[in-house]
């Protein structure tokens, strides 16, 4: 990239993920290879009028119904979040994702970075996916490059694994020990399945509230353990990685437990989440060190005994060795932003099943 510089930048990245409940900011002083520090970070939840028109406009493709409303919420609520930080140089905008059906209609994040270019005064770069899913890849996950750099961080030398538990789970297997993440052998990263979104869903509509805090519903429950056999036998757990999922792909797995008491159904809903864990790391390469547990699901004391339970390793929040769990995605695009805008590759075979190393995203700047 000719004489753009090779000096850290700090990145402010965002991400708005798929529980809708609200949108991460946080400051990442990097080069695009070496994460070097730290800055802010903070959090802006949707109000519960913003997520209704964000919900309103899950499944649907830019120019349907109801899409514009909800890129406009994304991108209010990012200005106003992001106006409460100084100091960055670039912005890595994610925005909100609507859809998701990369070998079909592609993959729709609401949100025009434009728009934010110009508030906020700064280059913004956005729409990190659609190209991975143009040249074959799945669009998704894209935080693994990001997952090997912090594994340099925190100076691991042996592979590990992050585990990200949002709505949706993915996981990203590490060898730090090589070169870089784009190297053949590096990196193995995919979707697990559903997370804490079909937990949310049931609380939702069985008691009004918006998550099973801690996981102390679903610890009283009894797991049904057939209705976790035939979760397991969806093909997507057939399918070898990379590999990429929507939020609602699992939609039927609320069905599967309406006979059952809240308690139970909670339970093996919790238990459908590391059921998918544990079946997706039956594909690591190696077996890792230890899994670092980033995502909203680490506070679900019931989900992490039951991922402990089910994995060989241990298995503990990505706070053990100082990371921050609920900002990591935020972080991710930050970093991934600065890639962008360096030339370099977000994505590669083994984490989107792309056919090369790719970057991707566009950039906004200000006054553009
Ligand atoms: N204290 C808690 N007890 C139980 N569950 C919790 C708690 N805190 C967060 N969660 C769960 O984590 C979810 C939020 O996780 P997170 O913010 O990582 O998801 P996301 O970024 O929106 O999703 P994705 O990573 O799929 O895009 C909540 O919706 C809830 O289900
Ligand atoms: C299409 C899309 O937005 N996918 C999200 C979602 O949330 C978790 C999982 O599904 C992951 O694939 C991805 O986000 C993370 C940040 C990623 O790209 O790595």
């Amino acid at each position: 990239m000719g004489r753009v510089g090779h000096e850290p930048v700090w990145a402010l990245g965002t991400m708005s993920g798929t529980s809708l409940d609200g949108v991460d900011a946080a400051l990442v002083l990097t080069d695009g290879h070496v994460i070097h520090e730290f800055g802010k970070a903070a959090y802006r939840p949707y109000s519960g009028a913003e997520r209704a028109v964000l919900r309103a406009a899950l499944g649907r493709w830019p120019g349907e119904a109801g899409v514009a409303e909800a890129a406009e919420v994304v991108e209010t609520a990012h200005a106003e979040l992001l106006s409460r930080f100084d100091g960055a140089d670039l912005v890595g905008f994610h925005g909100q994702t609507l859809a998701h059906d990369p070998r079909g209609q592609g993959t729709h994040q609401a949100g025009n970075g434009a728009v934010l270019a110009a508030v906020l005064d700064l280059p913004v770069v956005w729409d990190f996916r659609t190209s991975d899913v143009t040249l074959g890849g799945q669009g998704a996950p894209l935080a693994p490059f990001y997952h090997f750099a912090c594994a340099r961080f925190i100076g691991a030398t042996e592979p590990l694994a992050f585990l990200n538990l949002g709505g949706v789970g993915n996981l990203t297997w590490a060898d730090p020990a090589l070169p870089g993440p784009e190297v053949p052998g590096a990196l193995l990263a995919f979707d697990t399945g559903p997370a804490n979104a079909p937990v949310n869903d049931l609380m939702q509509a069985r008691r009004g509230l918006a998550q099973d805090e801690g996981g102390a519903l679903a610890a009283k429950g009894v797991v049904d353990d057939a209705v976790i056999e035939a979760f397991l036998a969806h093909p997507y757990f057939y399918k070898m990685p990379p590999k990429s999922l929507d939020r609602n792909d699992f939609a039927g797995l609320l069905e599967a437990v309406a006979a059952l008491s809240d308690a139970d159904a909670a339970a093996t809903l919790t238990a459908a989440a590391a059921a998918a864990v544990a079946r997706g790391a039956e594909h690591f390469p190696r077996p890792p060190s230890q899994i670092l547990v980033g995502g909203g699901g680490r506070h679900n004391a019931t989900l992490m005994a039951m991922l402990a339970d089910r994995l060989a390793c241990p298995v503990q929040p990505v706070e053990a060795v100082g990371l921050e769990g609920d900002m990591l995605e935020a972080q991710a695009f930050a970093f991934l932003a600065v890639r962008v805008q360096r030339g370099m590759a977000t994505s590669c075979p083994a984490t989107t099943g792309v056919a090369a190393a790719v970057g991707g995203g566009r950039i906004s700047r200000p006054g553009a």
